[in-house]
Formats: structure tokens, C-alpha cells, sequence
């Protein structure tokens, strides 16, 4: 779903401290992201995202993060911290993701091979309350800050897209003027060490988001 730019999400996903969560809510993020996913250097266990989850203001989301992990860790995941989305790097099906009474976005890998067309990711993943383009390989894992040639973003697609993949302070403003995605995910791009959020570079990407939502011109007659 390309749109008029009015205010374009921001999520900062890979929390492993609640200050940076506090941060995230102060800056204007709309959501922050727990990855539940094995291996990853920014896993965290339920008990600590239930704790971080204390830490964020009201009327900002707890996304919870998963690649291939378990129903039952999913689970796990949602009795403790109560996430308000989901979101699924792996080759889960769509009758795995609904099966968690939770509204879920489905990632897609973007860094090889063929892109997926519009109406096979909606045949594919009917569920879903949106999707996420990320740079990784499929199979691979992401929050690796590799980028994709946002050209190969599939046209038409009738529910919200989430750019993810490579974005930081400095690039974020051309992605948002050049695809007009519902929202930006974010991760090693905001950060000194993986997990280790940089304030700083939060502040600036939040900035670049603003400055992007108020270049586009809008259309009044509308
Ligand atoms: O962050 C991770 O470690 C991670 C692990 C497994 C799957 C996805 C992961 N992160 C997500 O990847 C994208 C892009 O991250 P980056 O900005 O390029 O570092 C984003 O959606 C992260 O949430």
C-alpha cells in the first residue's frame, strides 16, 4: 500500500536494554521490536522483554520478532510480554502465523533471487496485516544492515508496507521520499554494537523520518 506521506511509522526493533526502549518512546517511535529469534546477537528471553516492556510509554507497540522458532516459544513470547504484533522472519506458513490470535506482519526476503509479485505474497500470507521487505537471503537471518534495491518492491500491494534492510540516519530520508512505505523498521543502523542502541543515531533517524514526511507534497483535493 503506497500512500500520501503523513506520518510514516517508525519502528526501532532489537532492544536489549530498557533505557533504549525509554529512549525509543521519547524520540517518537511507534513501536519497538523484542527478537525472539535463535542466534541472533539481539535475542532476548520473555522475562527480559517482559521487564524492557515495562519501560515503554503508553501508546507505543511491543512487537515480538521470531525466525522459525517454535509454537510453543511463540507462545511463550506472547503469555509474557504481550506484544500487540508479531512478526516472522522465517518460512512460516499462514496458518502458523494466525494460529496466535495476534495481528502479524510477514517478512520477505528481498537479498536473492526472484521478488515475489503482489498477488502471490497476498495468496500466499491472506493473514497478514501487512509485510515487511528486508534485505537478508531468504533462509537467512536479518538485522544484518544489508539493503536491497528498493525498485524490486513488489507494485500494487493492497495492505501496508514495512522497508526494512540497510536503513540508518543517513539513507532513511531517500528510501521514505523514494518508496512511500506505511513504515520504516530499523536496526544495526541505530546502533554502536549489535544490541547496543546509539542514542544519537536514534535521535537523527527519527529526525530524517520528519524531515522525509513533511518534503512530500500532498495532495489537498484529496
Ligand atoms: O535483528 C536481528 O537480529 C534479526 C534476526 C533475525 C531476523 C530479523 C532480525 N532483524 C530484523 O531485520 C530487519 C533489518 O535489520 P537492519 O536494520 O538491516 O539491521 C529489521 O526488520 C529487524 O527487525
Amino acid at each position: 500500500m503506497r500512500r500520501t506521506l503523513f506520518r510514516t511509522r517508525i519502528k526501532f526493533c532489537g532492544m536489549t536494554r530498557a533505557g533504549d526502549v525509554r529512549l525509543a518512546s521519547e524520540l517518537g517511535a511507534d513501536a519497538i521490536g523484542f527478537v525472539f529469534a535463535r542466534d541472533s546477537p539481539r535475542q532476548v528471553r520473555p522475562p527480559e522483554a517482559r521487564s524492557m516492556r515495562n519501560a515503554l510509554a503508553p501508546l507505543v507497540d511491543a512487537v515480538a520478532l521470531f525466525m522459525d522458532n517454535s509454537a510453543e516459544e511463540v507462545r511463550e513470547a506472547i503469555r509474557q510480554v504481550r506484544p500487540s504484533l508479531l512478526q516472522f522472519h522465517g518460512a512460516e506458513d499462514d496458518a502458523f502465523c494466525r494460529g496466535f490470535g495476534v495481528p502479524w506482519l510477514k517478512a520477505v526476503a528481498m537479498g536473492d533471487g526472484q521478488a515475489p509479485t503482489a498477488a502471490a505474497l497476498q495468496a500466499r500470507y491472506p493473514g497478514a496485516s501487512g509485510f515487511l521487505f528486508d534485505g537478508h537471503a531468504p533462509g537467512a537471518a536479518g538485522g544484518s544492515g544489508a539493503r536491497f534495491d528498493w525498485s524490486r518492491l513488489p507494485a500494487e500491494l493492497a495492505k501496508p508496507v514495512m522497508l526494512a534492510g540497510g536503513l540508518d540516519p543517513d539513507n532513511v530520508f531517500d528510501a521514505i521520499t523514494t518508496v512511500l512505505p506505511w513504515g520504516v523498521d530499523v536496526s544495526s543502523g541505530i546502533e554502536s554494537a549489535p544490541g547496543i542502541k546509539d542514542g544519537e543515531r536514534m535521535r537523527r533517524f527519527v529526525e530524517e523520518v520528519r524531515r522525509a514526511d513533511c518534503h512530500v507534497e500532498h495532495d489537498t483535493d484529496a
